[in-house]
């Protein structure tokens, strides 16, 4: 029967219903939630991957619907950082427009299941009717882990079912129950006794949770070790490490040689369209917008999808992999000698996408001065917005040759870059310990390091459709939308009658660049560069589209962006502006979201102000060096 046919009584209203899902880290929430509304939130195998709240709606067999949240991890409601505040605050009814949940869908790692198992414990004093769901049984039963969810159920006192949420099917038991409970009522909530747990509640916990694990978990004699085998290698101190430098080094070479042809095939592409419209559309103010601001300037930013796709493989595999984790064991002894606290890997890491989520990752941070020195210098990781700014400028000006016969140069000039990012977020955090926070102790981490898994390719796939529509979405509004002002700056107001100089020199675009150039002279910039800096304020990619739209503008159309640079720019300029890249504070998105994480503008302006002076010197010295050693 569809729920939508007859007007039902208050307990059979489903809609109206909200199920929230809560566990600790990395048990498989996101997944389940996915599967149970038809979702594609990010998952990714370590800790703390959700650091809001989500709601979605999940279809039954019966043709119920009901509302579905899903909850960044905790392992109890005694919430220390603040992602884990979002759980509790919603479990409890405090999140400011929501109300209790009806029902809670409590997540245990049944292959793992002891802080699960704890955590729904703890739970049970809420009060909230709730169903336990054993997850990941695939892996359980792989092990020879036996679950025996009847004596679960007896000894919880609530519904227990098994799980697999991702594969078809893994969530029958699931619906089945969830149609049963609906079926017969959601029971009413028992009054909420919950208080934050002491010590000494915790130990007890723990001690229950053994019993329970006691009595209906068995696990095999012999536990698997493949994953500790294959640890014993990649967590070594020494080998860990060049391993983990190698992984990198390939990635990067890879993205550099992997994506050159679908680049020239996408760049041909442009190429075509851009014939056809010079050959149908007549010469004047149309054929320039769709020349050079369209086909030049998002066309020119759109070549760089494979670079940025590329890339995102890497990182997908590998957090699927649950080889995340381990970089961040490998990392934290450097990491805090530099200030760092061990949770800021994961948030540096996912900056490398770009620094709005690496910012929001930092949440798992419970102490608020470490999370704020992560907050100050994700910006410095190299974000995906820096590809096609870094690739177009080393494409132009450094050769494609090999050294040592296999490392591609530019391969290797683009790790320096990244590499660069990552020495400047550890100095500047070392920095800022010093300045601030010299006296505090860093409190010491526990990391969970979640066994391996194979990645599964439905879940990379859909992560990297998730990326091709941002950037393309990207490409179609922010860029787009700068992109024609710069046009709308470079093409009005027409040249005077009678003048002697290119049209442009008498556009907007040419007054604002010389009213910039006392500032980026100094640095090796020409005019048009500080023309596509201002708008890149929205997105870093809009130096590229700028340019490429600032140089159509005034004549020179006819060949590809990259020889056009080559041709009108010194070594010196070109490895300034790459610096610049690395540390200038280029995007507004990533202000505002530090703004709010941090709590305060005046964090907001701290990173800009730091950023920027760290741009224009480094960028300053980079520039007067290189024409020293006659680059310019
Ligand atoms: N084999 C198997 N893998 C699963 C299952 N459920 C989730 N996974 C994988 O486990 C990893 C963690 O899943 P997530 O859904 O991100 O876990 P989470 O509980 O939301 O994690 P946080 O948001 O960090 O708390 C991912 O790599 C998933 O693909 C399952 O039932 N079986
Ligand atoms: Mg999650």
């Amino acid at each position: 029967m569809d729920c939508c046919d007859t007007p039902a009584p208050a307990a059979a209203r489903p809609d109206d219903l909200r199920l929230a899902i809560v566990g600790p880290p990395n048990c498989g929430k996101t997944a389940l939630f996915n599967a149970l509304t038809g979702s594609r939130q990010h998952v990714g195998n370590y800790s703390g991957v959700t650091v809001e709240r989500k709601a979605g709606l999940a279809k039954l067999p019966s043709g119920a619907s009901i509302g579905v949240i899903d909850l960044p991890g905790t392992h109890s409601l005694r919430a220390r950082s603040p992602d884990e505040v979002v759980t509790r605050d919603v479990v409890l009814g405090r999140h400011h427009n929501e109300r209790v949940p009806d029902l809670l869908l409590v997540v245990a790692d049944a292959s793992a299941p002891r802080s699960g198992l704890r955590l729904a414990m703890e739970l049970a004093a809420t009060g909230l009717p709730m169903v336990l769901v054993m997850n990941m049984i695939d892996i359980a039963r792989h092990r020879g882990i036996e679950i025996d969810t009847n004596a679960l159920s007896e000894t919880l006192g609530v519904p227990v079912v098994t799980a697999n949420s991702v594969r078809k099917g893994g969530l029958d038991a699931l619906h089945a129950e969830l149609d049963a409970i609906l079926a017969r009522g959601v029971p009413e909530p028992g009054p909420n006794l919950w208080s934050p747990p002491d010590a000494a509640d915790l130990r007890l916990s723990h001690r229950a949770a053994d019993r329970l694990i006691a009595r209906a978990v068995t696990e095999p004699e012999l536990p698997d070790t493949l994953t500790n085998r294959v640890d014993r290698v990649l967590l070594h101190p020494v080998f860990g490490l060049v391993f983990l430098l190698v992984l990198l080094f390939v990635m990067f070479q890879a993205v550099f040689t992997w994506a050159a042809p679908l680049m020239d095939l996408i760049d041909a592409g442009f190429g075509v369209v851009g014939g056809f419209v010079a050959a149908h559309v007549p010469e004047g103010i149309v054929q320039s917008f769709l020349l050079d601001a369209v086909i030049a300037g998002v066309g020119g930013v759109l070549v760089f999808l494979p670079q940025i796709l590329i890339l995102f493989l890497f990182i997908l595999l590998l957090e699927d992999l649950g080889y995340m984790a381990r970089a961040a064991f490998l990392m934290d002894k450097i990491m805090g000698g530099a200030g760092l606290h061990g949770r800021a890997f994961i948030p540096l890491l996912s900056s490398f996408a770009c620094a709005v989520p690496g910012i929001m990752a930092a949440r798992v941070i419970d102490n608020r001065r470490d999370r704020l020195t992560t907050i100050l210098v994700a910006p410095l990781m190299t974000c995906s917005a820096r590809i096609p700014v870094y690739t177009l400028i080393i494409s132009a000006f450094i050769p494609a040759r090999h050294v040592l016969g296999v490392l591609s140069l530019q391969g290797l000039v683009m790790f320096g870059l990244y590499a660069a990012g990552i020495v400047s977020a550890l100095g500047v955090s070392a920095a800022a310990k010093f300045m601030f926070w010299r006296r505090e102790p860093s409190p010491p981490f526990m990391l969970d390091l979640p066994d391996y898994k194979l990645p599964r390719p439905r879940s990379v796939a859909i992560g990297l459709a998730t990326r091709a529509k941002a950037f393309l979405k990207r490409a179609g509004t922010t860029i787009f939308a700068m992109t024609v002002l710069i046009w709308l700056l470079a093409t009005f107001p027409f040249a005077p009658a009678g003048a002697t100089e290119p049209p442009i020199l008498y556009s907007f675009a040419a007054m604002i660049g010389h009213l910039l150039e006392p500032i980026l002279t100094p640095i090796g910039f020409n005019w048009q560069i500080a023309v596509a800096l201002v708008p890149g304020m929205a997105a870093r990619e809009i130096a590229v589209s700028g340019l490429a739209t600032v140089y159509a503008v005034g004549g020179d159309s006819t060949s590809a962006l990259g020889a056009i640079l080559a041709a009108n720019w010194s070594l010196a300029t070109a490895l300034s502006l790459l610096v610049w890249y690395i540390f200038a504070p280029q995007c507004i998105s990533t202000l505002a979201v530090i703004r709010r994480e941090a709590g305060g503008a005046r964090w907001m302006w701290l990173t800009f102000g730091y950023m920027f002076v760290l741009a224009w010197m480094g960028s300053f010295l980079t520039y007067h060096l290189a024409v020293l050693l006659g680059a310019g």
